[in-house]
């Protein structure tokens, strides 16, 4: 087993967060610190504020109230581009890969914002570029090897059963050597075996490579073994944060999701 890097300081930082989509409240006034190296899950019943608080952090919504700091540096209005350029890569609740094209390819698009050479000295084969391209596939070639994704390297995605897309996405946010890494459901849709798999790369991804992980996920068994830390939402409002026990004996957190289908109570 290889050991926890111990968690450390605030790597990003969520301020009073407050999100309004005409008149519905998705977010409001939500506070979230995320610590270097955890696994932070955000859990909720559906149409709490989940995804749209990691499109908050990423950069996809801007917040009509609070600031996000990130690695020291404050944002208020942080674009998409910049969340990615900074290191934050996610990945979707559906699937968003080119199905037509093979794994590696697919992984390969992942690091096109690392690629320095020019398209045209890339189209011209110039040699610089074909250098930089063999690099490239070199480190892509470590992730397959890393997600075991070996058999299917030539495969076109498309072909794939569902939780092996999931987890060549996860090898595409992973190729952009990300320092926070957000996964929107990684598990939703899937087989048992197939979320067991994925709960081990999430593990070995926040082990072996250092990176910090912020989840959503519905399924509470997996939340409450791979989180070092939770925090729920609930009609837009942060109702309970704090390591998994505490979450699940939280009488709020019991109270939001009675009358759902997914139980919290151990
Ligand atoms: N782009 C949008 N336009 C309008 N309303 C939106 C938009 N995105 C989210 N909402 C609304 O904001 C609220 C929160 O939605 P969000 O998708 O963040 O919840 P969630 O907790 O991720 O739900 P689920 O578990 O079902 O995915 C919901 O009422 C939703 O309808």
């Amino acid at each position: 087993m290889i050991p926890r890097r111990p968690i450390g300081d605030v790597l990003l930082s969520a301020r009073s967060i407050s999100l309004s989509f005409g008149g519905v409240k998705a977010l409001n006034d939500i506070s979230i610190e995320v610590r270097r190296h955890e696994i932070l899950s955000i859990i909720g019943p559906n149409g709490a504020g989940k995804t749209s608080m990691l499109n908050v952090i990423n950069g996809v919504y801007h917040p009509q109230a609070g600031d996000i700091t990130f690695r020291g540096r404050r944002w208020t209005r942080m674009g998409g581009a910049e969340a990615a350029a900074q290191g934050i890569a996610r990945t979707f609740q559906n699937v968003a890969l080119f199905r037509g094209m093979s794994v590696l390819d697919n992984i390969l698009s992942g690091r096109a914002r690392r690629f320095r050479a020019s398209i045209v000295a890339q189209a011209l084969n110039l040699p610089h570029a074909v250098r930089e391209e063999v690099a490239e596939r070199g480190r892509v070639e470590e992730l397959i090897e890393f997600l075991d994704l070996q058999a299917v390297r030539r495969t076109p995605v498309g072909t794939l059963p569902y939780g092996l897309q999931k987890r060549v996405e996860l090898a595409r946010a992973l190729a952009a050597e990300p320092e926070l890494l957000l996964l929107d459901e990684p598990m939703a849709g899937m087989t048992f075996e197939e979320k067991q798999d994925m709960c081990r790369f999430v593990l070995d991804v926040n082990r072996v490579l250092g990176t910090t992980v912020v989840l959503i996920e519905h399924d509470i068994g997996v939340v409450m073994d791979l989180s070092d830390r939770i925090a729920v939402l609930d009609y837009g409002r942060k109702i309970a944060d704090g390591p998994p026990d505490a979450v699940r004996g939280n009488a709020e957190v019991i109270a939001a999701y009675l009358g759902t289908n997914h139980g919290i109570a151990a």
